[in-house]
């Protein structure tokens, strides 16, 4: 078992759980895509995550601290160029601006991890989410050249460059993590090396909708990585806190979104929560995201590194090929099947 998309082909989806909506030609919300309105979407405005200066001199405590209480922050001085992300930005745009039909092309496959298509998560839940995506796992080059034939280069070359960036960025917020945790860097010496890391990037359309009440953009979820670093200049993004509530992740300008996912949760003993998060369809426009995952190699064993004296351990030992297959298999009972 070498790669996350190896990991993938063994949990095959059927093609209803891959084949999105055609947005071109919707006028309503069918209801197959109407979500009860519990709570409305609402979220508490009264708190927001934390924004930090990669920078400053106190970056690793100031983080570490962001992901005990909210398991999520922004960061600001990230170091990717900011033309980059407007590059992606726009070739994300050229990308789903296609027609459905053009977009089908590159359809993944009912075994497949890559391409375009509903979530992975879409098979959990009994109404279809507002959501198209597009995922990445190094070059992009084969769905790219069956959604252009000749103009594919531009996008393979931003992508790659992209990933490429964020994978350093990774390491970087990855290094400050496990200084906070006072973990050595030993344990997780594939984090010295870049390509060391398994990673995969996720391009999200959550296209214009006539009637966003009724629509979920994206489930309620946790990430099944270490982290995610996640671009976004539109609102919609919520993310659960405990005693709190939704709370809205606004857009800061030049700031790049991190939250916590399963892995890090484990790694941590729980000490970082891996933080639930959703998106709604607040503004009448379409809305795009583009998510970096960044977990270990797949047949890394992950097991509570940082423990204190006294405390125990609340996971198992557990690779990361296994969890990841966990997860599909059973979205929500993964945590909690290692549980000591
Ligand atoms: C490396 C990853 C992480 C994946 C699976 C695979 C590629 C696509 C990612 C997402 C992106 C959309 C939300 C999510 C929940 C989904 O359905 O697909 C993510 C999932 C996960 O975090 O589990
Ligand atoms: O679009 C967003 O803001 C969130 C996307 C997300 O949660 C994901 O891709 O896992
Ligand atoms: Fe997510």
């Amino acid at each position: 078992m070498s790669t996350l998309s190896e990991v993938y082909t063994k949990h095959p989806l059927n093609l209803q759980q891959i084949i999105p909506l055609d947005f071109d030609s919707i006028g309503t919300v069918p209801d197959s895509h109407a979500w009860p309105d519990s709570d409305g979407f609402v979220s508490n405005d009264r708190f927001s995550i934390p924004t930090i200066d990669l920078e400053d001199s106190d970056a690793a405590k100031l983080i570490g601290h962001a992901c005990e209480i909210w398991g999520a922050f922004q960061v600001v001085n990230h170091g990717i160029p900011l033309n980059l992300l407007d590059e992606v930005e726009s070739e994300v745009r050229r990308l789903f601006s296609l027609p459905t039909t053009q977009k089908l092309k590159a359809l993944r496959s009912p075994g497949g991890a890559t391409g375009y298509g509903l979530a992975r998560i879409s098979s959990f839940f009994n109404k279809f989410m507002w959501h198209e995506g597009f995922t990445i796992m190094g070059s992009p080059m084969d769905h790219a050249k069956e959604l252009w034939p000749h103009e594919y280069q531009k996008f393979c070359d931003v992508m790659e460059d992209y990933q490429k960036k964020m994978e350093e960025l990774a390491r970087t917020l990855m290094r400050q993590i496990l200084k906070y945790l006072a973990t050595s860097e030993e344990e997780m010496n594939w984090v010295g090396s870049l390509g060391g890391a398994s990673t995969a990037l996720q391009l999200n359309s959550y296209p214009m909708c006539p009637d966003p009440h009724r629509a979920m953009g994206l489930a309620p979820h946790t990430d099944t990585s270490l982290f995610t670093i996640l671009h976004q200049r539109t609102s919609g993004l919520q993310i659960l806190k405990e005693g709190v509530g939704w709370v809205s992740v606004h857009p800061v300008t030049r700031a790049l979104v991190v939250n916590i996912g399963d892995l890090l949760h484990i790694l941590s003993n729980a000490r970082f929560p891996c933080v639930l998060h959703r998106v709604v369809m607040k503004e009448p426009k379409q809305r795009f995201s583009v998510a970096f995952f960044y977990s270990p190699p797949v047949d890394f064993h992950l097991y509570p590194l940082a423990l204190s004296s006294g405390q125990i351990p609340l996971y198992r030992s557990v690779s990361v090929a296994e969890y990841v297959g966990k997860k599909a298999k059973n979205l929500d009972k993964a945590l909690s099947s290692i549980r000591i």
